[in-house]
């Protein structure tokens, strides 16, 4: 990979994208992690730190400090406009209206949880005819591995076609400062939570996999490749194979034979 001809396709993408929509910048949500401050950065690269609104959405007794301050160190480094909005209450009031259907399921209040940072996004795009972008890389993509609708319901996905390794090759590049590089990935739905213990293996074994994948290798081969049990292999194409609907715009039921014109 070259990571400077990939830094400048996605400034130039950033900019493009938000040129096309006549929108006056970004809104991004930081959660004090690698991808939303790589983002983050290609964004201000882009549009200049006027036009890029970083907004941090904690959760009492889940998101650390240490998380809420690197958001903020991120912020003030790039000279964005930032906001601090904690999602407990919102959070609470949900749960507190609704009876607990979750089977007490982590992921199905963690999903709420993505979902209410998405709509608090969105509610700053509108007022300030913003575009939001999405922080999805290459990895979570392919795995289906974020939240349809919570950090997945976004306007554009500038490193999306970069592996999560590759991030953060991108971050030194970009002189991320080096301790939230050296973070363990994680989505911060519950306490505890990280990327790589719910998905089975490390991001370094997981690229190397979905890179083959994705240049056609046969499933069945990457279990003697990479000497791995067939039920770590299982999960990661499970994964892939039953998110795929993530990718997509939900189906129309074609009634009218002249609607193909639409799409
Ligand atoms: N075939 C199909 N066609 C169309 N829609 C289909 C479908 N199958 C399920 N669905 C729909 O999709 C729903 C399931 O998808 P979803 O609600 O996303 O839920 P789900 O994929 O079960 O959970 C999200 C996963 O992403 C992880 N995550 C979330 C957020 C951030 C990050 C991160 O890395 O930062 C990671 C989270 O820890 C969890 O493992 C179903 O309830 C159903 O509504
Ligand atoms: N506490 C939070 N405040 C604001 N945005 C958040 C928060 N938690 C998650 N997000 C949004 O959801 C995105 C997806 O989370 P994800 O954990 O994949 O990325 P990350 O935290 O930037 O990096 P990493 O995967 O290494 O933890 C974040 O990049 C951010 O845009
Ligand atoms: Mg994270």
């Amino acid at each position: 990979m070259d990571y400077d001809r990939a830094r400048s396709i996605i400034v130039n993408f950033i900019r493009s994208k938000v040129k096309e929509a006549d929108s006056t910048g970004v809104v991004i949500g930081l959660s004090g992690g690698i991808d939303s401050a790589v983002t983050a950065n290609l964004a201000v690269e882009a549009l200049g730190s006027e036009n890029v609104l970083g907004i941090h959405l904690p959760e009492e007794g889940v998101t650390s400090t240490k998380d809420s301050k690197d958001s903020e160190i991120i912020a003030n480094s790039l000279g964005i406009n930032f906001k601090n909005i904690d999602i407990s209450r919102i959070l609470n009031c949900f749960i507190s209206e609704i009876p607990d259907e979750s089977g007490e399921k982590p992921p199905v209040v963690g999903n709420l949880k993505s979902r209410i940072r998405m709509c608090l996004l969105y509610y700053y795009a509108n007022s300030f005819y913003k575009m939001v972008v999405g922080t999805g890389n290459k990895s979570e993509i392919m795995l289906g591995y974020f939240t349809k609708y919570g950090d997945g319901g976004v306007d554009l996905e500038p490193i999306g076609d970069l592996y999560k390794t590759e991030v953060f090759e991108l971050a030194k590049l970009l002189s991320i400062p080096e301790h939230i590089i050296n973070k363990k990935p994680s989505a911060g739905l519950w306490s505890g939570q990280t990327d790589e213990n719910e998905l089975g293996l490390p991001y370094e074994i997981i690229d190397r996999i979905l890179n083959l994948v994705f240049h056609g290798e046969k499933p069945e081969n990457l279990q003697e490749i990479f000497d791995l049990t067939p039920d770590q292999i299982d999960l990661l194409l499970s994964r892939m194979k039953s998110n795929i609907h993530k990718r997509k715009v939900p189906p129309i039921a074609i009634v009218d034979a002249a609607r193909h014109y639409m799409e």
